[in-house]
């Protein structure tokens, strides 16, 4: 029996016990537990998307349409879901988005999101904005722990070489580079609510900490050259003015793969091809950047035939069950990231509420194939899907 059918067992086996899960195995009821244990700031900060929130909407509307129709008989005693992607062995087709200022959702932040993706060896993808330098988040994790590095580039070219250096120093072997939010979109929770973390210090660990950064504000960061500190980040956080042929600037300062996040055009996905990248994340980055964007879901076929087998295919937005994880993989990617799941399993169990979403998720992937007839997650193709009728 595989270790994820244990974890299955173990729950059922506790049960007879009378010891249930502290937190739920249905990770679509976690958001709602977590509104419960952060201030209203903070959820909003994470739960909320750009404008009216019809793309966060329509992520999971987009899950909904496709069906998996399961075949029988088909021996499925022995699966393995490992897989490789971008040069990393991962136990499963699941890593964890970059996501920053984790320090919002709980006191030990990244950090132990970090330890939790280390004891189910999955990948953490580390994120420039996050509220914990990323040295610290690397050690956390441990030495042989697989991370990647999520670049934020911004104006300063020295500051980004800085990232890359640090990054690789600490052990990241795969650089993600983020393309959809070289600015905050319209995010009407945090604008009523007057709330930017990064402006009250959550967020900005990376900048702070970094040699680069602080010749620029004049030395570390203090108390005295704080509030100049954060008009430094805030005024080189992102660079509008990027192009295509930038590209080869990663490419001189970053030896490992690199995927570029935020696809959703499959021509897009050709020009990243052909600019010699390794990889591409279909991504609309949760709906919290272009509201009315085309639900990630419907974007990633034509993304994945655009790319072909000449570039690894990543996924997010929206998933919350194994079985999203088995229809993303189905219509072309071979790995998908979760966002918003892990960061409210860290608002409510820290890092082992990180890790009982991460074990939710492999084993209902695990078991989602099997029952499907499938052994591994590289036999999923639309084959196995049926897109449902809209009026249901
Ligand atoms: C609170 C929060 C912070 C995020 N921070 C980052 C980040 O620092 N870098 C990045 O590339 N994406 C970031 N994202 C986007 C995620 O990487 C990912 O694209 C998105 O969460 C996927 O959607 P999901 O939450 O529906 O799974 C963030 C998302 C959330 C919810
Ligand atoms: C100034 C923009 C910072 C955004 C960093 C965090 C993030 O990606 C998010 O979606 O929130």
């Amino acid at each position: 029996m595989s270790a994820l059918a244990d974890f299955q067992n173990s729950l059922y086996l506790q049960g007879l016990g009378d010891v249930l899960p502290s937190l739920p195995t249905d990770l679509t009821k976690l958001e709602g537990l977590a509104e419960g244990v952060l201030s209203r700031r903070a959820f909003g900060y994470v739960a909320g998307a750009a404008g009216s929130e019809a793309t966060a909407r329509a992520n999971r509307a987009a899950f909904d349409r496709w069906r998996i129709v399961p075949r029988m008989l088909r021996d499925v005693a022995e699966r393995d879901l490992s897989v490789e992607v971008l040069g990393t062995a991962m136990p499963a087709p699941i890593l964890l988005a970059p996501i920053g200022v984790q320090s919002l959702l709980h006191p030990d932040g990244e950090r132990a999101a970090a330890r939790a993706a280390a004891a189910e060896g999955l990948t953490m993808v580390l994120s420039t904005a996050a509220s914990q330098p990323m040295e610290e988040v690397a050690e956390a994790g441990g030495d042989g722990a697989p991370r990647w590095y999520q670049l934020y580039w911004p104006k300063d070219r020295d500051l980004a070489v800085s990232f890359l250096e640090r990054a690789r120093d600490a052990g990241c072997t795969a650089l993600v580079v983020t393309l959809d939010t070289f600015t905050l979109a319209w995010r009407p929770r945090d604008l009523d609510a007057g709330f930017l973390p990064f402006l009250r210090g959550i967020g900005v660990a990376n900048y702070f900490s970094d040699p680069v950064f602080q010749k620029a504000v004049g030395g570390p960061v203090t108390d005295a050259n704080r509030e100049a500190a954060l008009l430094h980040w805030a005024a080189g956080f992102g660079d509008p003015s990027l192009t295509w042929d930038d590209l080869i600037f990663l490419r001189d300062h970053w030896e490992g793969p690199i995927a570029l996040k935020g696809i959703q055009h499959p021509d897009d996905a050709r020009q990243a091809v052909d600019a010699g990248m390794d990889g591409v994340i279909v991504s609309n980055h949760g709906g919290r950047q272009v509201d009315g964007a085309v639900a990630s879901l419907d974007a990633l076929p034509g993304v994945a035939k655009a790319v072909g087998d000449q570039a690894a295919v990543l996924f997010d937005s929206g998933v919350r069950t194994g079985a999203d994880i088995a229809k993303a993989l189905a219509l072309g990617a071979d790995a998908v990231l979760v966002g918003r799941p892990y960061a409210y399993g860290l608002a409510l169990g820290g890092q082992e509420g990180v890790r009982h979403v991460l074990r939710c998720l492999q084993a209902e992937l695990e078991l989602t194939l099997a029952l499907a007839g499938l052994t591994r997650p590289g036999r999923l193709s639309p084959e196995i899907l049926s897109c449902a009728p809209t009026s249901r």
